[in-house]
């Protein structure tokens, strides 16, 4: 490095030349504290070639010495001349800089951004100790001027690199959490507290469970609950949505297809859920969309934990544990033959029923609480809270779409807001506002006149038209008028109707959205 041109003691007796003496032919000195002092030297020596400028301030906070390099900066700090900077207290004269931080603490900092009028800086300050160790002063050295261009690559790789790592870390610590809890069904509210006793109290037997409660109040959950509680844990959850699966698929979809059976796609043959499940948990949602024929060939499962394939005589030994749910009056259906009694009273060993979310009320702060952080927690959003407002507001709302339905509301003003606290106002722009649409039973006459069903055009006009074409546009008034009153549900509407789910959707899809009520009937 170039010599200091300053007579202070101090410079000369921290910036030694060659100290340690190594023999020139033999190489490296022989003792450890000489190949330190030579190593430091060494080290120096690069940094100092290496850097842009460098200076050295004694124990005052006074600057002793600039490099040649460092003179090119003095402009742009505000002076004309070396004799003007030097000999200034360096906090005075280089803003930002925390050299007075490195002679009071004695720690280097070997590596750190400074920015102030003249740039951006990557630097380095290093105190300068005597023999002792006493701090004399310290020694700043400027690695990189502008590193926002030069380390430009760098720098934005850090960052991906910083992101990457947060993400990992989420996406970690979501997996080793268990995905379903029976802690995590939330609530404390005396309802909530009684279905998680008996869903604690069922997950050590094998018997079937029933999962009874209105859309959306947490039978998914808690089936997944009541299985990672169980001994059976460690295998299989198989679920299978009866409502949504063609009647004419269900069998195949549960007893398997045999070899040979069929050409095409499914001649190898493949397994029915009921296989995928041996060992495990079996869960049945919508249960009371389960065709009359194929009653019979389940209970037989249920009951003899045994299954034949489609196509097949052979019959295959099975361990299933089923959890069943449904939204729909069993009892009713029963008695009214839409349900065999026989497979009935097989699945309602033991049932649990979930409680409406306006039965409990009070578990409504803690449901929105956990739902905004499992909200933040997956879309990566900040953690949202509510106000007291809001609070009232939601506690007011019906809620016929239960949980799922404060969850897709949450989910809707966490993502179109981007305050922290979500007021009334955030809520009431989100909201569907005018019928309220009570519990769902059966088609309510408030909700049919909500939505005019019963008027145009009058009974009259339909008397003109050939029958068929007017069922089918009774038909088709009913199902927007239920889907007008559940605000779009169409699990709720569905129930309304008193149709399956996968009968609304096949009429859904048949009229094309013209069969949806427009979006200021929702
Ligand atoms: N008690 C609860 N605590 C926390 N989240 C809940 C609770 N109940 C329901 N949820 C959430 O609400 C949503 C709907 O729940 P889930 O699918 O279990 O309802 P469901 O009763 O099975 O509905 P469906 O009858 O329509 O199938 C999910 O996101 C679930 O995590």
């Amino acid at each position: 490095m170039p010599a200091p041109q300053h007579d202070d003691p101090l410079t000369l007796r921290a910036l030694p030349g060659p100290a340690a003496s190594p023999a020139p032919s033999t190489g490296l000195p022989q003792d450890a504290a000489a190949v330190l002092q030579l190593a430091a030297q060494s080290m120096f020596d690069v940094f100092a070639q290496a850097a842009q400028g460098m200076m050295v301030v004694d124990r005052s906070h006074r600057i002793v010495w600039i490099s040649e390099g460092y003179k090119r900066f003095l402009p742009a700090l505000g002076f004309d001349s070396e004799q003007a900077f030097v000999g200034r207290r360096v906090e005075e004269v280089v803003p930002n800089t925390l050299m007075a931080q490195v002679i009071e603490t004695g720690r280097p900092m070997l590596l750190d951004l400074l920015t102030n009028q003249a740039g951006s800086f990557l630097v380095s300050r290093l105190p300068l100790r005597d023999a002792q160790g006493v701090v004399l002063g310290a020694v700043g050295l400027v690695l990189l001027d502008h590193p926002e261009t030069t380390m430009q690559p760098l720098m934005l790789k850090f960052a991906r690199l910083q992101r990457e790592l947060e993400d990992a870390r989420r996406q970690l610590a979501a997996q080793r959490r268990p995905k379903h809890t029976i802690a995590g069904y939330i609530g404390s509210s005396a309802v909530a507290m009684e279905a998680k006793r008996q869903a604690r109290r069922v997950a050590a037997t094998a018997a079937t469970v029933l999962l009874l409660g209105e859309t959306g109040t947490g039978k998914e959950l808690l089936a997944h609950a009541i299985h990672a509680a169980s001994p059976r844990a460690g295998a299989a959850f198989v679920g299978v949505n009866i409502a949504a699966v063609p009647d004419s698929l269900l069998e195949a979809e549960f007893f398997g297809v045999a070899p040979g059976a069929y050409t095409g796609a499914e001649r190898k043959g493949r397994d029915g859920k009921f296989k995928l499940a041996d060992g495990g948990t079996l869960f049945l949602d919508e249960i009371g969309d389960m065709p009359l024929a194929l009653q019979p060939k389940l209970l037989r499962a249920l009951q003899e934990q045994e299954v034949e394939p489609l196509g097949s005589n052979q019959v295959h030994k099975v361990d299933v544990r089923v959890i069943a749910a449904t939204s729909r009056d069993l009892t009713a259906m029963v008695a009214e033959g839409q349900f065999r009694a026989d497979l009935f009273y097989r699945l309602n060993v033991l049932p649990i029923r979930l409680p409406a979310l306006c039965e409990r009320l009070g578990d409504l702060e803690a449901l929105v609480e956990a739902l905004l952080e499992d909200i933040a927690r997956r879309s990566g959003l900040a953690h949202r809270a509510v106000s007291e407002d809001a609070l009232a507001l939601l506690a007011a709302h019906d809620w016929p779409g239960n949980i799922r339905e404060l969850r897709n509301v949450l989910e809707q003003v966490a993502l179109l807001n981007d305050e922290l606290l979500l007021t009334a106002a955030h809520f009431r722009a989100v909201l569907p506002a005018g019928v309220r649409a009570g519990v769902p039973g059966p088609l309510a006459s408030d909700a049919l006149q909500g939505a005019s069903w019963s008027t145009a055009p009058g009974a009259g006009e339909l008397l003109a038209v050939p029958l068929p074409q007017a069922v089918a546009e009774l038909e088709r008034r009913a199902v927007r008028a239920a889907l007008a009153a559940t605000r779009g549900n169409k699990v709720a509407a569905a129930r309304q109707l008193g149709i399956a789910r996968a009968t609304l959707y096949e009429k859904l899809a048949l009229w094309g959205r013209e069969a949806e009520p427009p979006p200021d009937d929702r």
